[in-house]
């Protein structure tokens, strides 16, 4: 796959009424990359998704996949779950999951074979002749996640496709996610699980008010952000690390220091200064988590 494949939302505005959902919102998810959408409740995810996929449409601006505008054969390749999710709840899993694929444009025999694959993949193989609405949530999800795979997309765009799964399901839904990325196609999905996200994601993307605040990988969004080191070094005055280079400020109690560093502050100069003052006991860097991020960039 190829650049051709990256999905573009371009400048797309949305409001319902006096409320401004999206607000000239712009940003790219490229082949073979998953990117995290966060914001808080209300930010306007699920409005971009709606948009992307085309069900809903945009006041303006424009999404497009591969240089091309989203019209009805870009949708068809286009793996979608909603957060509503949508599958019919009285139909069986294999039926159901089988006349989407064929849907999709995938013949019947294709069809069937996709979905012994898929059904298999995500563990719920034994499940295709029950109705849909006597499996669990959990279950009822990676039939969603099922559907949003078996005409093999070449984009998937998942709307809290983690929400309300078991550990092992994460997991599974993990791993669906990073093989599907290393095909080359781009991944985007949202969620509140913000763990979950950082260790996922290739870039991440912070939404408030329709507007995106933050985007990059979690280490560029701690660009901007001073890193702090935890030194015990029970042997050293107050006044150790005062005048070391890159060390904007210094806390000291009980011979545990608190040093906020500078960005590209030389931390083996600062180790091998607390080193001279006697034992190091802890030496500890701590960065910013991605919910630390998160707070800052909705709180500002
Ligand atoms: N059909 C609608 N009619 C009126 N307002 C709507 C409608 N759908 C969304 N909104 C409003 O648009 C804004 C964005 O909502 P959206 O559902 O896109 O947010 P979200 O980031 O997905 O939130 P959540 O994390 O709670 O799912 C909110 O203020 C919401 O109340």
């Amino acid at each position: 796959m190829t650049d051709s494949h990256t999905l573009t939302i371009d400048r797309i505005s949305k409001r319902y009424g006096d409320v401004v959902a999206l607000d000239d919102l712009s940003f790219e998810v490229r082949p073979g990359e998953i990117f995290g959408f966060v914001g808080s409740n209300g930010a306007g995810k699920t409005t971009t998704m709606r948009i992307a996929l085309g069900v809903l449409s945009a006041d303006s601006g424009e999404v497009r996949l591969g240089g091309r505008p989203v019209d009805l054969d870009v949708r068809r390749t286009i793996g979608y779950m909603p957060e509503e999710r949508g599958l019919y709840p009285k139909m069986k899993v294999g039926a159901q999951l089988s006349y989407l694929a064929e849907l999709h444009g995938l013949s019947r025999t294709e069809a069937r074979s996709a979905v012994t694959r898929w059904t298999e993949r995500l563990g719920i193989a034994e499940r295709i002749g029950d109705t849909v609405d006597s499996l669990s949530l959990g279950n009822q999800q990676r039939v969603q996640l099922a559907a949003a795979l078996v005409h093999d997309p070449a984009v998937l765009v998942l709307d809290e496709p983690f929400s309300g799964l078991d550990p092992v399901a994460v997991d599974v839904m993990s791993d669906v996610l990073i093989e599907k990325a290393k095909t080359g196609v781009p991944v985007i999905f949202s969620s509140h699980q913000l763990d979950l996200v950082q260790r996922l994601c290739d870039r991440v993307g912070i939404i408030k008010h329709g507007k995106m605040r933050a985007i990059g990988t979690v280490d560029e969004l701690r660009g901007g952000e001073s890193a702090q080191l935890v030194v015990h070094a029970p042997g050293a005055g107050a006044d150790w690390a005062q005048h070391l280079a890159g060390v904007s400020a210094v806390s000291h109690t009980d011979g545990r220091t608190v040093l906020t560093l500078e960005p590209g502050a030389d931390d083996q100069a600062i180790l091998a200064a607390a080193l001279k003052t006697g034992p190091v006991h802890e030496f500890s860097l701590h960065r910013p988590s991605l919910t630390e991020l998160f707070r800052e960039v909705v709180a500002a």
